[in-house]
């Protein structure tokens, strides 16, 4: 497979790409497939009309809950926000988030308090749609009435990585919840726009748990003819996709904010895909993961569209407004700003090169000028255009040994 890889793509059979690529599939913690474990399962899910509830009603977990209300689930959507809660239950709006959508007959939206204990057990699916920055303080709440010998399903769909701790979601579960939650837990990442999703617009994601039981009961609760699931077992590498295409989105929108075209674009997608990938194999994941739905196909979506609102960020970056204001007017979360923070010192702990992320972390954080950051990027010394840096080690092997799933 290997040396078939090789001649396929012309690389010297003792290139350092090669060389990634074989430790990777020897020493890597994490392996695209097939799953090799045995977990902790949820309680069985019903055959239909499953009881789920969101917890978050902003643009994503609101559009959840219409593609499940739409299939004949019956939906609880968490909102913080009590006037959300409230119009939400008399005219089947969410004004704050999608408003010109008519929901579901089948969502109640819940609220503002965090349900209790008895609610929460009797749901077969809990599905946390709350920026990465809160779901910490949730969690350690909801934590002390979860019965952990019938969990719910459990799926996650946030992209980003924790500021202070530099954790994806699946460490921050462990911390708040316990290993073997973690270990149970389900993430959905991909290209998927909310405001496309709740207009049936054929979309296709990527499914990753540890446990195939888990990822397979998610895509079965999710698929529908306009919907498509890609169930794999590298749940960190989806993870750090999803969080690490933000900060390139950002790159994105200030290379276009600043008027310049279609070819700057396609290198940052191009280099940002070569930085991620090397980022995730030296953190640990499988470089194939970044090939797929969670990191070349939402990598592309979100550097290509104004309706991302990171790209939106990165535009008006460019165009010279100030990071405060933009954030103050955005009305909705753009995880890449705060991502940026943990990518940096993730890559400075690595020694990864990821010339792009540091720029879009300096232009953020120390004013660095985003004409000023381009350029820097022109002006770099030729190089080699992928080399995979080694995979033996790295924090995946950490929060692996942390749920107690490395290899003896
Ligand atoms: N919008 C999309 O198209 C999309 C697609 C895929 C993934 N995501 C991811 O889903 C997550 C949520 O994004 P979104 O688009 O729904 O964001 P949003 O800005 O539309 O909504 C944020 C939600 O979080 C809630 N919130 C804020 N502070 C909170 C706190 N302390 N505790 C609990 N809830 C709090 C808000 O009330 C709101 O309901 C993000 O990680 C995002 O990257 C979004
Ligand atoms: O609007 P963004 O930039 O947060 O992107 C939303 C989703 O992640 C797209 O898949």
């Amino acid at each position: 497979m290997l040396t078939l890889l090789a001649r396929v793509h012309r690389i010297h059979p003792r290139s350092s790409t090669l060389r990634a690529f074989r430790a990777f599939s020897n020493a890597s913690p994490l392996s695209p497939q097939p799953f090799r474990f045995t977990m902790p399962a949820s309680k069985p899910q019903p055959e239909s009309n499953s009881k789920v509830l969101i917890l978050g009603a902003g643009n994503f977990g609101s559009c959840l809950a219409e593609h499940l209300g739409d299939s004949n689930h019956r939906v609880f959507l968490w909102s913080r926000e009590a006037d959300v809660v409230q119009h939400f239950n008399l005219h089947h709006r969410n004004a704050k988030y999608l408003p010109e959508h008519d929901f579901s007959k089948n969502i109640t939206a819940v609220g503002p308090d965090l349900p209790d204990g008895k609610f929460l057990n009797e749901m077969d699916v809990l599905l946390f749609a709350i920026p990465t920055q809160f779901l910490r303080e949730n969690l350690t709440i909801l934590n002390r009435s979860l019965h952990k010998t019938s969990l719910p399903l459990l799926i996650f769909v946030n992209k980003g990585i924790e500021i202070g701790t530099d954790a994806l979601t699946l460490e921050i579960i462990a911390d708040t919840c316990g290993a073997e939650v973690a270990k149970a837990a389900t993430f959905i990442s991909g290209p998927s726009f909310a405001k496309e999703i709740v207009r049936r617009r054929p979309t296709s994601v990527s499914v990753a748990s540890f446990t195939e039981a888990e990822a397979n009961k998610t895509s079965d609760l999710f698929h529908q003819p306009h919907f498509r699931c890609y169930t794999g077992s590298d749940p960190i590498g989806i993870e750090l996709a999803g969080a690490l295409k933000n900060v390139y989105a950002i790159a994105a929108g200030m290379s276009d904010g600043l008027g310049y075209e279609n070819n700057t674009r396609a290198s940052i997608i191009t280099r940002g895909l070569a930085e991620m990938t090397c980022i995730g194999t030296a953190y640990g994941a499988s470089p194939l993961t970044f090939l797929g739905l969670a990191g070349v196909g939402d990598l592309f979506l979100t550097c290509s569209s104004s309706s991302s609102r990171n790209y939106t960020v990165g535009y008006r970056l460019g165009q010279g407004e100030p990071l405060q204001k933009i954030i103050a007017t955005l009305g909705s979360v753009a995880e890449g700003v705060s991502t940026a923070k943990g990518v940096k010192t993730i890559i400075d702990k690595l020694g990864v090169s990821a010339p792009i992320a540091e720029r879009v972390y300096e232009v953020l954080y120390q004013d660095k000028a985003t004409k000023t950051a381009v350029q820097e990027l022109m002006d770099l010394p030729p190089s080699r255009e992928l080399e995979l840096p080694p995979t033996a080690g790295g924090p995946a092997k950490q929060l692996m040994d942390k749920l107690g799933l490395s290899r003896g």
